[in-house]
């Protein structure tokens, strides 16, 4: 993920601090939002509680996957973000200048979203439904 936000032109020794901390911020984001993913899968077991007992006692990882995907749900996320990430990701005060420069490309945090953090939520939904029959 780094190398498709990091800008890598110069070291910065003095920021590493500042980056590290911001690197421990932003995991932790992405731990909370990807681990959200198991109420959205309770919710998703209890919708339709018959099918995903079967495909649970059947171990049926892909069957499942299937089940919990929404790709129209994925691709409006996919938008929003990239309406999100072109919005906020530029400094206001060069809006108007003639290279209104970003500070992150939007596709990179598409990208992002598409290739990790969607995938890493379905696999906690996942590995949480095939617990889902467990006893405590
Ligand atoms: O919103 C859902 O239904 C989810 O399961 C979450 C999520 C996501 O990570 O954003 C994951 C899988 C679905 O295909 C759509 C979206």
């Amino acid at each position: 993920m780094i190398p498709m936000i990091a800008k890598s032109e110069e070291e910065q020794p003095e920021n590493v601090g500042s980056c590290t901390l911001s690197d421990i911020e932003l995991l932790q984001a992405i731990s909370r939002r990807v681990h959200f993913g198991k109420f959205v899968a309770e919710t998703k077991f209890l919708a339709e509680r018959e099918k995903f007992t079967e495909l649970i006692k059947a171990r049926d990882s892909q069957g499942i996957d299937e089940a919990i995907t929404n790709s129209a749900v994925e691709q409006q996320i996919l938008d929003r973000l990239l309406l999100k990430a072109e919005t906020y990701g530029t400094d206001p005060t060069l809006r108007y200048s003639q290279k209104a420069q970003g500070n992150i490309e939007p596709e990179a945090v598409v990208k992002i979203y598409k290739e990790c953090i969607i995938p890493l939520t379905k696999k906690v939904e996942v590995d949480y439904l095939l617990r889902r029959l467990e006893e405590n």
